[in-house]
């Protein structure tokens, strides 16, 4: 699903009045109303005392559209217009206008009124700001936003919880409404990933207003939500007359005294996202317990007993991981500086890999197009250098990525698969998953699909989806706190089998 930013979402609107022959006055009626039946469906007439907090553009017009309907249902509602700006919106006059004409009267908020006191069973409605922010916003707006907040009453936020910015960080951490509840319109907003502004909102939805489906088909966007949807089509079926050659050798070089596990991970996460064949370079210490914990694996060993000197090997796999638990001795630099210079076959890069090409940047001409590399944000950070804050951090990595032909996978809660101008957000994965080995997982599963040919963007963004969705079923049976990385491993075959199970029999799944 397209992540639009703000500009697209204005000529989605604009393109929609134009095509449906509508106002934006129809369109705001159709979106507050698809918020009132959200409320109306759940609360069936309770008569919890319901603030809505409007601003005074069109976020504010759909908070007073709301309103309308709520008091016309009998619903206990306070209006509260907060009063930042003489400019109000066409929207917002006409249906102020409307409310009036239902004779409810707004309070209205200024620089010197007393907020009303907002009890903890209220409801509260935040339609302050909306996509529009452009600005710092007043102090006295931001003492509405601490209000609203301190009352740790339910907060059902509109379209994006007010205060943040669409492409920028909220200065600080109080500066914004944090929503319990968030309902916004048509399509997901970057916002809602990012570490910096995903923490004002808790659970999102949202809300068709039916915007023109061939604009929100066609339009370019620079970010997409990657949900089940949008890596099915990815997924390739093993056919009847194949064998294990046909889905690829993959070799994972690493490993050093006391880090053979993360070798281990990776390799077992290649052979279970289906790989035919799996082969691990390591130091002769990795030998015996490779062998001895994952014997469909086969081993190839440096000249050393502790850590990797010299990568040497004698066949020439389909792709190649390196990087897990190699350390960053000089040895292993040498080493791996060596390899690059050599290497023809496409290559998956974590950790001490990505360590090491940091602190040598000269390396970065040596990597084969299209090389995908799987930071963690402190590994990022050595390679780019520090960042002002998550925009920031999503701009300079898109041009490291045109620069040096690399996709980059930023790890996190929502980890962003970045390749060229493009990102692709992903949707699954939990917080169980910050556990060590979780990486080298993903580095086995990107370098699993790599080798049974599918595209290299595709391999990193559906990988990073498998991954998660693993976690994700993994914790159905042992919770968040107990979840290790081997249990991703031990669940990647549920997470594809979960490709093919529909909406509804995956909620009946889960229930069970
Ligand atoms: N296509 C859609 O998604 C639709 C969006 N609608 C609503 O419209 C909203 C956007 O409305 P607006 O563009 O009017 O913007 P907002 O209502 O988000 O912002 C308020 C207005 O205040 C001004 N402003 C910006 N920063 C300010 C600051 N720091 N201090 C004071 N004033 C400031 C802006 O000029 C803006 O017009 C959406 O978030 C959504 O709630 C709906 O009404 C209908 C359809
Ligand atoms: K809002």
């Amino acid at each position: 699903m397209k992540i639009f930013n703000t500009k697209e979402i204005y000529e989605a609107d604009k393109f929609t009045l134009e095509r449906q022959q509508i106002s934006a006055e129809d369109l705001m009626e159709k979106a507050a109303v698809q918020i009132f039946n959200w409320m109306h469906t759940r609360l069936n007439g309770d008569q919890t005392q319901i603030y809505i907090f409007c601003g005074v553009g069109n976020n504010g017009g759909d908070g007073l559209v709301l309103a309308r309907h709520l008091v016309q249902h009998g619903y206990r509602v306070t209006v509260c217009v907060v009063n930042f700006n003489e400019h109000r919106s066409k929207e917002f006059l006409i249906n102020l206008d409307r409310l009036k004409e239902a004779k409810v009267w707004p309070k209205f908020l200024g620089e010197s009124s007393i907020i009303p006191q907002l009890e903890k069973e209220a409801i509260i409605v935040d339609a302050i700001f909306g996509i529009g922010l452009k600005r710092a916003v007043a102090p006295w707006v931001l003492e509405v936003f601490r209000e609203i907040n301190k009352s740790n009453a339910f907060v059902l936020s509109i379209d994006i919880p007010s205060g943040l910015f669409m492409d920028h960080k909220v200065p600080n951490n109080d500066e914004a409404v944090k929503s319990s509840y968030l309902l916004s319109f048509q399509v997901p907003k970057l916002i809602f990933f990012l570490p910096d502004t995903g923490l004002f909102l808790d659970q999102w939805e949202l809300l068709d207003i039916g915007l023109d489906t061939d604009f929100l088909m066609h339009a370019p966007s620079d970010y997409e939500l990657i949900g089940k949807a949008e890596v099915l089509p990815f997924y390739r079926p093993r056919t009847k007359y194949t064998h294990k050659g046909t889905y690829g050798h993959v070799l994972i070089i690493g490993g050093s005294y006391g880090k053979i596990g993360a070798v281990l991970m990776a390799a077992k996460g290649s052979l279970y996202a289906g790989s035919g064949l799996v082969t691990a370079f390591v130091p002769k210490c990795g030998l015996v317990p490779l062998q001895s914990a994952f014997p469909e694996l086969m081993v190839l060993t440096d000249i050393n007993e502790t850590e990797i000197t010299n990568i040497d090997f004698n066949f020439t796999p389909t792709v190649i991981g390196i990087g897990v638990g190699m350390g960053t001795g000089t040895n292993a630099v040498k080493a791996f500086s060596l390899f690059l210079k050599n290497n023809k076959t496409p290559l998956v890069i974590d950790a001490d890999g990505l360590n090491i090409l940091a602190k040598n940047p000269d390396l970065f001409s040596d990597l084969p197009p299209q090389t995908v590399l799987t930071p963690h944000p402190k590994e990022l950070e050595r390679m780019l250098g520090k960042w002002k804050n998550d925009f920031d951090k999503l701009i300079k990595t898109k041009e490291f990525s045109k620069k040096h032909d690399c996709i980059v996978v930023i790890k996190g809660a929502h980890t962003i698969t970045v390749y060229g101008d493009k990102g692709y957000v992903n949707s699954t994965g939990n917080p169980g998953m910050a556990t060590g080995g979780s990486g080298d997982v993903l580095t086995g599963v990107i370098t699993g699909l790599l080798a049974q040919g599918y595209a290299t963007l595709e391999a990193a963004v559906f990988g990073v989806y498998l991954h998660g969705r693993a976690a994700d079923i993994a914790i159905r049976e042992c919770g968040f706190q107990a979840l290790v990385a081997t249990d991703i491993i031990a669940h990647l075959g549920k997470a594809y089998l979960d490709l093919f199970v529909d909406q509804v029999n995956s909620l009946q799944d889960e229930q069970a």
